[in-house]
């Protein structure tokens, strides 16, 4: 296939790729969470059918990484005092630093590249990335990709064509079947398979040669990489290289050959694609005016696109102890007589007795800290790993989440802590910067008790001044250039997925702290032990907090009072801060009908 970059391209990246993304996490998974609910047993039976008897060669991660120059850079930079079992990690707060290193990994692969995303967004940073990964399998590196088929819709179903690449395999994870064409045709298929819709593969991974890899909080798209124009995340990732890079492979590797992963071709053909992206490319030319077209971009975000690939060879590594946490597959459930064939060929061999799906696959922990990992191993999912880590917290928790939803057993485990002393502290999206303003419901409703409790609230301000702060800066690598936000004007989203405990371990990972990522989603992540990781996470979130968040407070009159940052100018409020009376009045009638387990 003649591969174009443009193919990848999203008109409505140049507008406003975060508010796009935002719009489509409110409108399809949460904002009209009620109405389905009520309509959705009704149209159940009408959903259109996903093809059956899909072939899915079996593959694996590769089998001797230490033969490559990624492996052999890694050996190199292993210091004579680290631990046989240990790895290196490098932490990607930065937007420049998350994209450098994503490009780097391409162009140093030499044998397989593994994609593996919750939201591939066809915007153009995404394409320069995708047109580097065609690059790398015209060299011969094989590349799978493995995507969640929520958002492979509209504009973004372009992201397909890399399934038709000589080299390159994709596969979409729990596809609904039914018209990818626009917005309304995907409503209407979750609409008639409610529950297919509602449980994503919402893991985020990127492994090269199956010895480094990029995991965290970030999908793949302008808003993960400040090169959005209105709104950008603010997210956290993690570089990692050494031993564990495989058991994050062999995750990989558990989903790829899943009966739920269906091959790209069995969903859609070619000529389908090009059909859609010919529509599209002629609703842009009719829409777009000279004048729009000439303020797509600003000179600080097409400095994301245009930075080098990070020199590996520079990264700070801390070398450490870790563990690998994934959600089994078959966490999200089949529901027809070939997923029930194939699960039984699934039993997981390190899952606990009683666990069926949705185990948790922890490689073997060092004997070294098995101890403190100990509390993990028995969990059913990431969440419910993370919940006995906090149970297991004797001083100290930082919890940065952007959806905080703290059910009965997230609210029960931060009541224990409490009693037990230890400081409990959480940052999480106000209002404003909440990209999915519904789940804010599913927080709001809990926060005087989680603040009756003692816990610390801090709650992200949205305003540009923000996004220059040390939140958005990186310690990982030296790919040059700036750290920080592009060009300040943008809203500001918190997205990044942490937790710290007792300033000994670190948990990166696509989880957030929810009801959706513990009993919907799959999630993966990382827990790293290491004192000297736990505080560069640390630092990377301290060092911003006082002047970009408000601190939330019970005043003496019982009210929730959002205090102003010190020398902000700003004054404290006594509603959800920078959030429009239309936002604030949905939240307040909305948000009591909403389902905790579905926000
Ligand atoms: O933005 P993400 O990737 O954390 O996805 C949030 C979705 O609500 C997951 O269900």
């Amino acid at each position: 296939m003649q591969f174009s970059p443009t193919a990848f391209q999203s008109r409505r990246s140049t507008d406003s790729a975060g508010r796009r993304h935002g719009r489509i996490r409110g409108l399809l998974l949460r904002a009209w969470v009620l109405p389905l609910v009520v309509a959705a047993p009704l149209l159940t039976g009408c959903a259109a059918a996903l093809p059956k008897n899909v072939e899915r060669p079996v593959s694996t991660a590769y089998a001797t990484p230490q033969d490559t120059a990624l492996g052999q850079m890694v050996d190199k930079a292993r210091p004579a005092a680290a631990k046989p079992m240990a790895s290196a990690f490098s932490l990607l707060a930065g937007p420049q630093n998350a994209y450098s290193s994503r490009l780097s990994l391409v162009e140093n692969a030499q044998k397989t590249l593994d994609l593996q995303y919750y939201a591939i967004h066809a915007d153009e940073s995404t394409a320069r990335l995708l047109r580097g990964i065609v690059q790398a399998a015209r060299r011969g590196v094989r590349v799978r990709v493995l995507l969640d088929d929520f958002h492979s819709t509209g504009p973004d179903a372009q992201v397909m064509r890399l399934a038709f690449v000589p080299n390159i395999e994709m596969r979409m994870f729990n596809p609904l079947a039914g018209s990818r064409a626009s917005t309304i045709g995907r409503a209407w298929t979750i609409l008639t398979d409610f529950q297919r819709a509602q449980q994503r593969m919402h893991n985020k991974l990127f492994v090269a040669d199956n010895v480094m890899a990029v995991m965290g909080g970030r999908n793949l798209g302008d808003a993960y990489f400040d090169a959005a124009q209105d709104s950008n995340f603010v997210d956290l990732d993690v570089l990692v290289a050494g031993p564990v890079v495989k058991a994050l492979s062999s995750s990989f590797d558990s989903y790829w050959n899943n009966v739920r992963a269906y091959p790209v071709q069995s969903l859609i053909s070619l000529q389908e694609l090009r059909q859609l992206k010919a529509r599209f490319d002629a609703e842009d030319a009719s829409a777009a005016s000279t004048a729009a077209a000439g303020a797509r971009r600003t000179p600080g975000n097409a400095a994301i696109w245009d930075e080098k690939p990070m020199d590996l060879g520079q990264v700070p590594w801390v070398w450490a102890q870790s563990a690998v946490l994934a959600d089994r597959p078959t966490k999200i459930p089949g529901d027809s007589e070939e997923f029930h064939t194939e699960d039984r060929g699934d039993a997981p061999a390190d899952a606990g007795a009683g666990h069926n799906a949705g185990t948790l696959q922890l490689n073997h922990p060092p004997a070294a800290w098995r101890h403190a990992a100990a509390p993990v191993l028995q969990a059913d999912s990431v969440v419910d790993g993370l919940l006995a880590l906090v149970r297991s917290a004797r001083k100290d928790l930082l919890v940065v989440s952007p959806y905080f939803v703290p059910g009965p057993e997230i609210m029960a485990a931060f009541r224990a802590a409490r009693d037990r002393g230890v400081r409990v502290r959480v940052l999480t999206n106000s209002l404003a910067s909440n990209d999915a303003p519904l789940a804010h419901a599913g927080y709001a409703r809990h926060r005087k008790a989680l603040l009756e409790m003692g816990v610390q609230l801090y709650e992200l301000r949205s305003e540009p001044a923000t996004m220059r702060s040390a939140l958005r800066s990186g310690t990982g690598g030296s790919s040059g250039g700036s750290n920080g936000g592009s060009t300040g004007i943008s809203r500001a989203m918190l997205h990044s997925k942490l937790l710290v405990i007792d300033g000994r371990l670190v948990v990166v990972g696509s989880m957030n702290l929810d009801m959706r990522s513990q009993l919907q989603n799959t999630e993966i992540a990382l827990l790293i032990a290491s004192r000297a990781f736990s505080q560069q996470a640390t630092d990377s979130i301290e060092e911003g907090l006082p002047e970009n968040s408000w601190q939330v407070e019970i005043d003496p009159q019982g009210r929730l009072v959002w205090r102003a940052p010190q020398d902000s100018g700003l004054e404290d409020a006594y509603t959800e801060p920078d959030a429009s009376l239309g936002l604030r009045l949905m939240l307040k009638l909305l948000g009591p009908l909403a389902p905790d387990s579905l926000l």
